[in-house]
């Protein structure tokens, strides 16, 4: 049986203590499944994870926030539609708008949320096929320009999980229009498009880029032994997902390419 490398051991190079003063808040709502690992990206990637919780009012000192992926109050009434009413999200939006443009990403179920908190334009429905897909999925990076992807190569493709039933990005032509001219459309599926999604959007961003959504789940991709390679060996790297998180750390402390 081959040996699988020591966890955390794609990371080692990220670690520095700059980077570890950068604080990125991660959200839990009731019905959350993935904070837990996007706490654990952020701590692969050289960064301090912090808890926050639905119901706290202030976001406290954190450099950035995290959405993760999961079923916000049980996906009633639509994926994400209870939860934009969360007390914490309106510091969240709040935040996100002002001046100091705090970078917010939203993952999954985080990007459903995003949409209806109108951070992020258009809205997320069930897949056309009308079933939960669970896969690994190719996607490529359009805009290394925002805050999230500025660790990627502009046409980069990564291979990143991605799972869940209301995946497909709809938004009127015009808008979609719009986020095509201002590069707002950070990631697109490649190879196959799991779920309807117009133009095959994985992932937008609002026009500043400090506010990034995307379906597919970059903090399950982040660790050598336990990634897409690994545990399917349908290629790109265990590690790809890691780019989101050292891209805000980096940009955080102020050392981004
Ligand atoms: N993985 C997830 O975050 C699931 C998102 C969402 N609730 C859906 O199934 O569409």
């Amino acid at each position: 049986m081959t040996e699988l490398p020591l966890i955390g051991e794609a990371v080692a190079v990220a670690a520095s203590p700059r980077l570890a003063g950068a604080k990125i808040g991660v959200v839990t709502f009731p019905g959350t499944l993935d904070d837990r690992d996007a706490a654990r990206a952020v701590r692969l990637a050289g960064g301090t994870p912090v808890p926050l919780w639905h119901a706290d009012t202030a976001l406290g000192d954190v450099d950035a926030v995290i959405i993760p992926g999961g079923f916000s109050y049980g996906d009633y009434l639509r994926a994400g539609a209870i939860a934009r009413f969360a007390p914490l999200m309106s510091k969240v939006i709040d935040a996100a708008n002002s001046d100091a443009k705090l970078p917010v990403l939203g993952i999954c179920n985080g990007f459903q949320i995003l949409t209806e908190s109108h951070l992020l334009p258009g809205s997320m429905i069930k897949n056309d096929h009308l079933k939960f897909m669970c896969r690994d999925q190719v996607l490529r990076v359009e805009n290394s320009n925002t805050d999230w992807t500025l660790d990627y190569a502009e046409g980069q493709e990564i291979t990143v999980p991605l799972k869940n039933q209301d995946g497909q990005y709809i938004a009127d032509e015009k808008t979609l229009d719009a986020l095509e001219a201002e590069g707002r459309v950070v990631f697109r599926y490649v190879g196959f498009n799991p779920n309807g999604s117009r133009r095959d959007i994985a992932g937008i961003s609002n026009a500043a880029g400090n506010v990034v959504g995307l379906m597919p789940h970059p903090e399950h991709a982040v660790e050598l032994g336990f990634g897409p390679e690994s545990l399917d060996g349908i290629g790109g790297t265990d590690t790809d997902g890691l780019g989101f998180f050292t891209s805000v750390l980096n940009k955080i402390v102020g050392a981004n390419k």
